[in-house]
């Protein structure tokens, strides 16, 4: 597979501090790429620098081969969508128009069935399509994470008319949701790699990330300590050192969860 995004030398700095530290790694299309490590080890920040959220202080993203500061906003807007770690809003939209969002200046030729077609699909797939009309400051936090899931998925069909190459990129898109709609979410971004995506996600469960990550990326302190397969990554030795936790050798990466359709 050859690479859609390609990072060189990432660093960022705030407070003082190098948050992400001389980072070199690069992300193909048709794959699942988790990146995990320690609270406070980089991971936001990195997955933001991938997506164009923040600008890095030296290095580089490129998306094939084109700097990702260099790309209009609109088109970044078609090619990639990005659910973060926490979003919330103060107006009381309905949940229909939470996913309507995504699809807002986004697209060619789709006319306003189009849009709202496209929103309620997002809705359906992320199995909140019955609080459509719901006010989303009434809904629980589990709830909420599955709109903005819905958000990035309307976002993401309706770049599709423009942008035949895109990227998903999650920042612990479970950390609210029941173990159904953990597995649901995960195994929709995973299918979504199927199709030839780039999908990046921010997770803390190990064993999900084992289960579902076509590559590792495993951070600290800002630092890439290494990337690979599971089985490579998650090592006794490396989680000890990294994590500070004694791995027993029958839980990772062989894991007791089995991926089942919601
Ligand atoms: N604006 C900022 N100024 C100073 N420090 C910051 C800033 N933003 C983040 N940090 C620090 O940078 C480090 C990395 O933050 P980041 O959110 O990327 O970590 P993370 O790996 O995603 O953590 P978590 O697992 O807790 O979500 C943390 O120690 C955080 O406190």
């Amino acid at each position: 597979m050859s690479a859609l995004l390609e990072a060189t030398d990432l660093v960022y700095h705030s407070g003082g501090k190098a948050l992400v530290d001389g980072i070199d790694l690069t992300l193909a299309g048709g794959s699942f790429t988790i990146i995990i490590g320690p609270n406070g080890a980089g991971k936001s920040t990195l997955l933001r620098l991938l997506c164009g959220e923040l600008a890095p202080a030296r290095g580089a993203v490129r998306w094939n081969g084109e700097k990702l500061q260099a790309i209009p906003a609109w088109r970044l807007a078609h090619r990639r969508a990005v659910m973060p770690q926490a979003s919330d809003l103060n107006f009381p939209f309905t949940v229909f128009e939470v996913a309507s969002l995504g699809t807002q200046g986004i697209g060619r030729g789709l006319s306003r069935s189009d849009r709202q077609r496209l929103a309620l699909e997002a809705l359906e797939q992320a199995d909140v399509a019955h609080l459509a009309p719901r006010n989303y400051q009434t809904l629980s936090g589990g709830e909420r994470q599955r709109v903005h899931f819905a958000r990035v998925l309307a976002q993401l069909a309706a770049g599709r008319t423009l942008e035949a190459q895109q990227a998903l990129f999650l920042d612990e898109p479970i950390a609210s949701l029941d173990l159904k709609h953990q597995l649901a979410l995960l195994g929709t971004a995973r299918d979504f790699a199927r199709q030839g995506l780039a999908v990046i996600a921010v997770l803390h469960d190990l064993q999900l990330a084992a289960d579902l990550a076509d590559e590792l990326i495993l951070l600290h302190e800002g630092c890439l300590v290494t990337r690979g397969t599971p089985d490579s990554v998650l090592t006794p030795p490396t989680l000890a050192r990294v994590f500070g936790v004694t791995l027993h050798a029958s839980a990772l990466p062989t894991s007791p969860w089995m991926l089942v359709p919601a």
